[in-house]
């Protein structure tokens, strides 16, 4: 255990907590099994400081959730300096030589390259990684909000520059950015941190892998009745269109490989196969983009349409195209008619960068009751999400074009938070974009799906962490929140092998007696008595380390 332990320790970005009560981020240097003890540095002021604690002060690991990431003080720690650190030489792993005595050749043989170090601190953390790939066989599990996140491979360019892959997908979930990072003393680190997600797709994943986990569920969800949605969010660049649309061959766009043939060809499928067959549906396909607030009809020569709500708060795109589809060829030959005439613009990123919300939406009615709308299905390739950083534009209609994006993809967020508080109120006239999809926010059958795209490159690093901020707080919904719980906890009983325990971040105050009783449930099955988690903590973690080593482990989840 303690192997594994120093194996998924060492390099993590952790919180820890001191004594004068302050928490914040620290990194794992070292883990001493025999001593029980772990090194944890941090930058303080300019000056690089360390820690030595004893294991009484779990830290979780990458595999649990990134609201568990952070360090329990709960044992008194000893602090250490930065010298003693060096004397007793226990300051490992990923910290760089500096300059002058790096290497002219990389550790792996091949001639230097750019960053070279990191490059190196990166492989070696990957050697230590044990990856879980996802598979077409793994489980799917219906969930109102799903939260994924896919990585690209890097691209030609990037390769021809060297550039260095900072994204890691270890599996279940997980993924981690290793931020180079340097001291002033110019040592070079990484700073690693982790983001876990329903599902993360690394760079060899196919878009049907990716529609499998993602927008298929949400297909079946429609014909039930459901509004669904599914979004691709990220940075120019990134993948966005290359998931939602298809691959491309130079500007030649391969729509049949997309997210929204795969989906429509699952609703024809669907359509006839028996147990929707006495429904009567019919399919109905429509495809627009908002650009710049104004919404513009691609099944249409672009024409511009207005969003406009009636008195009981239904919003209408007035005029919009909703041509009758009965095979998904048909759909295809529409994604390529609108995708052609798509906005797009040229961007340090993407030379075919898409500028707008493009929104496809695949509606289905009952034909014998004067068309009621049954189910719809929206999904949308958000235009990029890089803030307004774009740096080498200074071009006044961009810029307009950035804030824009910025102010629909905030409402988005908002939108979506609500959502998950089934919250009353939904503030969808924020935007455009979510008054379009008004009605995917609100009723008990809503199903949102949010892919995240990041591009893996080191100069995307910026770009790359805001877009798995934002995807990320969708994961600290209440309702979520408490069905991963449940998760954590039954895998965790359903496991013969040593787990890592504990623990934990922020729990709602709403959530501790759910807590409360699955912990004493999982320690009755330990067959130990049951603890009041909130007074005797000191206790069940050291009823913890005890059993460490043994065929059980705990977690704890706590404020
Ligand atoms: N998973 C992937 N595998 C291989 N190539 C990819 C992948 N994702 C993206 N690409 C390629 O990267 C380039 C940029 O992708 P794409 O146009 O989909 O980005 P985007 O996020 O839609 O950008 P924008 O917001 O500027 O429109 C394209 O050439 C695309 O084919």
């Amino acid at each position: 255990m303690e192997g594994n332990l120093t194996r998924l320790l060492v390099g993590l970005s952790v919180q820890i907590s001191r004594s004068d009560g302050r928490v914040h981020p620290a990194t794992v240097k070292s883990v001493d099994g025999d001593k029980s003890t772990v090194m944890v540095e941090w930058n303080e002021r300019n000056i690089c400081r360390g820690k030595e604690a004893s294991q009484s002060c779990y830290f979780s690991d990458y595999m649990t959730h990134p609201y568990i990431l952070s360090v329990c003080t709960l044992g008194r720690r000893k602090s250490v300096a930065p010298q003693e650190l060096n004397k007793t030489n226990k300051r490992v792993s990923c910290v760089g030589k500096p300059p002058d005595m790096q290497n002219k050749r990389g550790k792996f043989g091949e001639p230097s390259r750019p960053n070279q170090k990191f490059y190196d601190m990166i492989q070696d953390f990957r050697e230590t990684l044990e990856v879980t790939p996802l598979s077409t066989t793994d489980h799917i599990e219906a969930r109102r909000i799903c939260v994924c996140v896919r990585k690209r491979p890097l691209n030609n360019k990037e390769i021809t520059k060297k550039e260095i892959d900072v994204v890691s997908i270890p599996g279940n979930g997980a993924l981690l950015v290793h931020e180079p990072k340097q001291k002033v003393d110019l040592t070079k680190y990484l700073d690693n941190q982790v983001f876990r997600f329903d599902y993360a797709f690394d760079e060899t994943s196919t878009n049907d892998l990716v529609y499998k986990f993602t927008a298929k569920p949400l297909v079946q969800s429609i014909f039930d009745g459901a509004m669904a949605t599914c979004f691709a969010y990220g940075q120019t660049g990134s993948g966005k269109t290359h998931t939602m649309g298809g691959d491309f061959a130079g500007r030649q766009q391969n729509s049949a490989k997309g997210i929204y043939a795969l989906a429509a060809q699952d609703v024809f499928t669907y359509i006839n196969h028996r147990r929707y067959a006495n429904m009567d549906l019919s399919a109905y396909v429509s495809f627009f983009e908002i650009y710049n607030g104004k919404v513009y009809d691609l099944l249409n020569k672009k024409a511009k349409l207005r969003v406009l709500e009636d008195d009981r708060q239904q919003v209408q795109v007035v005029g919009l195209e909703e041509v009758y589809v009965s095979t998904a060829e048909e759909v295809i030959k529409m994604i390529q008619m609108g995708s052609a005439c798509r906005t797009s613009g040229q961007t340090s990123a993407n030379a075919n960068s898409s500028r707008s919300h493009a929104i496809l939406q695949i509606v289905l009615r009952r034909n014998e009751r004067s068309s009621t709308l049954h189910g719809k299905f929206s999904l949308v390739d958000l235009a990029g999400n890089e803030r307004g950083t774009d740096v080498s534009s200074n071009d006044r209609s961009t810029l307009v074009e950035t804030a824009e994006i910025n102010r629909s993809l905030l409402a988005l967020k908002e939108c979506i938070r609500s959502l998950g508080k089934n919250s009353d109120h939904i503030p969808f006239r924020m935007s455009t974009l979510t008054k379009v999809l008004r009605d995917s926010f609100i009723g008990e059958k809503s199903r949102t799906c949010m892919i995240a795209m990041v591009s893996p490159g080191m100069t995307s690093c910026e770009y790359t962490m805001n877009t798995l901020r934002y995807a990320d707080r969708y994961k600290f919904l209440y309702v979520e929140l408490k069905v991963e719980l449940e998760d954590v906890f039954s895998s965790l009983q359903h496991t013969s092998n040593n787990v890592m325990f504990i623990f934990l971040g922020s729990c709602p105050e709403t959530l501790i007696p759910f807590v409360s009783q699955r912990v004493n449930d999982f320690v009755k099955a330990m067959e130990q008595t049951s603890y009041n988690i909130k007074e005797e903590l000191p206790d069940l973690v050291d009823h913890s380390r005890k059993i460490l080593g043994t065929n059980q482990s705990l977690i704890l989840v706590f404020h």
